[in-house]
């Protein structure tokens, strides 16, 4: 059975004590999770602390940083190693938003490098891909896709690639409040399933969840996660609204 997973990304938002409010408001309901469903907080990194303290109360619910560095440590000022963020609790960290892709010229090279530091400390990377909407408009979302898949992710072993969870998210339904359809989320996600299984076999495909990101929200959030190879979604603007992120949570299939 595949983990079904309603990851929270805070992205660059709230103070500390709007943080703590939204985390204790989320955590206090009972969220009822059934057996291989999971929580995952993406927060800032001046929040992880407190969140680790807070969500190691509860089962199956998660922290993870946005970021890591592609180094091991050293003279990188600014930066945050996996080792660091293994050492205070963190279990997963965002690898590849697009966000990080656009801004701060993350290439499928470095994301590799990222990934594999989150591997060799202990951490599992939240993978992310998807196109831009110039090459959807073109027909060639599936082979960009593909290429980032490749890029960065085959260099693994079966043992390691089990460690990731990927989440597609169209870079055109991020903050637009323009969902994918259910069926061209499904399209996508039975394809990167495909993929992987070309390149790992059949097991290994079925054990990837797949989530999908792109103005997730309490209204469309059933129909995406019933699709068959939808296990979820990684969810930014909804995610810093206690009701709204509730009902994203309720709606794992
Ligand atoms: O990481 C989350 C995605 O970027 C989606 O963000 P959004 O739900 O605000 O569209």
């Amino acid at each position: 059975m595949r983990k079904q997973i309603a990851a929270a990304n805070w992205k660059m938002n709230l103070n500390a004590d709007e943080a703590h409010q939204l985390l204790t408001k989320i955590l206090h309901t009972k969220l009822a999770l059934k057996p291989g469903q999971e929580i995952i907080f993406a927060v800032p990194f001046p929040y992880i602390s407190m969140a680790v303290k807070k969500c190691a109360e509860h089962n199956n619910v998660f922290v993870a940083a946005q970021n890591c560095s592609d180094k091991t440590s050293g003279a990188y000022t600014g930066e945050t190693s996996a080792i660091m963020l293994q050492s205070v609790g963190v279990q997963y960290v965002i690898i590849g938003h697009s966000e990080r892709r656009e801004y701060f010229n993350e290439t499928n090279e470095v994301l590799a490098k990222k990934i594999d530091q989150c591997l060799s400390h202990g951490l599992k990377p939240l993978f992310c891909c998807g196109e831009p909407l110039s090459i959807r408009e073109e027909g060639k979302e599936k082979e960009f896709v593909a290429e980032q898949l490749k890029q960065s992710l085959y260099h693994l072993t079966a043992d390691q690639l089990q460690q990731i969870v990927i989440a597609y998210e169209p870079i055109w339904a991020i903050g637009t409040g323009k969902t994918a359809t259910t069926q061209q989320a499904q399209d996508m996600h039975a394809f990167i399933r495909q993929q992987i299984e070309l390149k790992y076999g059949h097991h290994i495909a079925q054990t990837i969840s797949i989530l999908y990101g792109g103005s997730v929200k309490a209204a469309n959030a059933k129909d995406l996660f019933s699709q068959p190879d939808v296990d979820g979604g990684l969810v930014g603007g909804a995610s810093l609204n206690a009701e709204e992120f509730i009902t994203i949570i309720q709606s794992l299939d």
